[in-house]
């Protein structure tokens, strides 16, 4: 429960608060009855008449506020409606600070473990949660991506990768009642710039990796919109962890110096670092060090175990915990192997832009010499950008032969996103709409140990976003397993 004058309260100390307008047009600085909301919501379709209703959003219509009983509508516009409007300059930062009230401030009661990047969020945060749960016996909350648990272990797919405030503030409020202690959450560059997480600090921060990705109409208009966007984590967190071998670390570095953060930074340029690599294993110097294994492929596997292993001894766990952690851990749809009748090897991973896909094909190359079969698509009406990169990463891969097909076109012609990627490719390429049958017709070509298909771009999603609708989908590892 909140009151209309905490909200103000709230509100004004923020410098957010512009002015209550009336029903009758009538305008106030505070309001003369006691009035107490016992429900928040961003979705007009989820009210009461004790309801405090945030007006928000590109697709926002006044028609949405007709017949509603709600007492108040916060907003950044009059609508001009018979409800009073609470109106403020940010309705996203309003709406944090009063669910950070609202649920009781469950963020200062959670150990709160944030991780940043183009690449690794997921996988880092599936790390961090079986090392942290090694300390805390199973009580530590993930939202990331794929999936969200708020007790520890059952798990819901997740909408975004950092939710809306109100909603996020209410999952940390459950996850305390259900008796977490800690929690692990992928903390994206859109949640800054949208605020979804105005007003919240992190016991742990990391920033993984940037690269270009994102940009677009209804994402980020540069690169260095994005990079300043996650750089945001910086300031919000009390101890930083960041790697040292990425694009523009020497501001990541100054900034995190000037404003006097308690850090680890790893990587080549840094004193923590991976001594020794080999498929599985490798061996760590550093804050955290000796002998390590992860049941995922690839050296970029091996950095967000690092960047994990110290985020998390910040954090309290120790050398041990932190081995059988990782060693452990599983992430789903990442780096999934399954294995044809053929003996060929099918590699399943959620790689889904140049770079990542780049660290895929490298790994699996490395580890088979035959035929190499790439399954891939590009989504529709955001990253338009990757094609391009796909077509580079293509390029510079002859031994790949590719099958392009769907992935999340949304509103854009499969075809025509296929085909743009191939205008670029100097080679012949193969393109089945149908992602099944795409995984089908890659099977029928491999035929041995040294053989091996990729399927990139969806790990473990079971839709397909088409024109605005997530169309049901078996998913890759399902349907590979069709056909093996
Ligand atoms: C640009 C952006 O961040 N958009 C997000 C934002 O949208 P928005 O606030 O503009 O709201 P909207 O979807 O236009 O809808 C308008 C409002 O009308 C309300 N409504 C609607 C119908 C009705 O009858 N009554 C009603 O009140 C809705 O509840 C909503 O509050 O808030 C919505 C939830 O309230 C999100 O679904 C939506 O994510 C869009 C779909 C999205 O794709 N976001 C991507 C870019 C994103 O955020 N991605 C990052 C990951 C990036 C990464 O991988 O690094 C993420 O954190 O997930
Ligand atoms: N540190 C890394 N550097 C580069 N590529 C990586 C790294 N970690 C994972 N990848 C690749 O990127 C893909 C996505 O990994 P993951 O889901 O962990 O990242 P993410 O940051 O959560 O991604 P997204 O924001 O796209 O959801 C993986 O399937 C893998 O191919």
């Amino acid at each position: 429960m909140i009151s209309i004058e905490r909200v103000l309260e709230i509100l004004i100390q923020d410098d957010n608060f512009r002015e209550i307008v009336g029903a009758d047009d009538q305008l106030f600085y505070s309001w003369p009855e006691a009035i107490h909301f016992e429900q928040l919501s961003y979705d007009s379709r989820k009210t009461d008449d004790k309801t405090l209703f945030f007006a928000k959003g590109l697709n926002f219509k006044k028609e949405f506020l007709t017949g509603l009983s709600v007492p108040f509508y916060l907003s950044e516009v009059d609508y001009a409606v018979d409800i009073p409007a609470i109106l403020v300059n940010d309705v996203k930062q309003a709406m944090s600070l009063i669910a950070q009230e609202f649920y009781g401030r469950p963020q200062d009661k959670l150990k709160i473990l944030a991780l940043t990047g183009t690449k690794g969020k997921t996988t880092s945060a599936y790390f961090a949660k079986s090392i942290l749960d090694e300390m805390n016996g199973g009580k530590t909350a993930l939202l990331s991506t794929a999936q969200t648990t708020l007790d520890g272990k059952t798990y819901v797919k997740s909408e975004l990768t950092t939710p809306e405030s109100l909603d996020l503030l209410e999952m940390m409020a459950t996850a305390l009642k259900k008796g977490m202690t800690h929690l692990v959450m992928e903390v994206s560059s859109q949640a800054y710039k949208t605020k979804r997480v105005y007003g919240l600090s992190f016991d742990v921060g990391v920033f993984l990796n940037i690269s270009p990705d994102h940009i677009g109409p209804i994402e980020h208009p540069t690169f260095e919109d994005y990079f300043y966007c996650k750089r945001q984590l910086i300031k919000h967190s009390h101890y930083f962890v960041a790697n040292s071998e990425m694009q523009g670390f020497e501001v990541v570095k100054q900034e995190i110096e000037a404003r006097q953060i308690p850090h680890a930074f790893y990587g080549e340029k840094s004193d923590n670092q991976i001594i020794n690599s080999s498929a599985l294993d490798f061996k760590l110097s550093g804050l955290v060090s000796g002998d390590f294994s992860i049941r995922l492929l690839g050296r970029f596997n091996q950095e967000n175990a690092l960047a994990t292993a110290l985020a998390t001894k910040a954090l309290g766990a120790n050398d041990e915990q932190i081995h059988s952690g990782l060693a452990k851990a599983l992430v789903p749809g990442r780096m999934e192997t399954l294995t044809a009748s053929s003996g060929a090897k099918l590699y399943i991973d959620y790689a889904h832009n140049g770079v990542s896909l780049e660290n895929l094909v490298e790994v699996v190359e490395s580890h088979h010499s035959g035929r190499l079969v790439l399954i891939l698509g590009s989504t529709g009406n955001k990253g338009e950008s990757r094609r391009k990169d796909f077509a580079q990463v293509i390029e510079s891969h002859p031994r790949l032969e590719v099958v392009l097909t769907q992935d999340d076109s949304n509103y854009e012609d499969p075809k025509a996103i296929a085909d743009e990627i191939a205008s670029q490719i100097s080679r012949p390429v193969a393109y089945e709409g149908n992602r099944e049958l795409a995984i089908r017709d890659a099977i029928a070509l491999v035929s041995g140990a040294d053989d091996a298909v990729i399927i990139a771009g969806k790990g473990e999603d079971k839709f397909q976003l088409v024109n605005g609708v997530r169309e049901p989908y078996l998913g890759d590892v399902a349907a590979a397993e069709k056909y093996l």
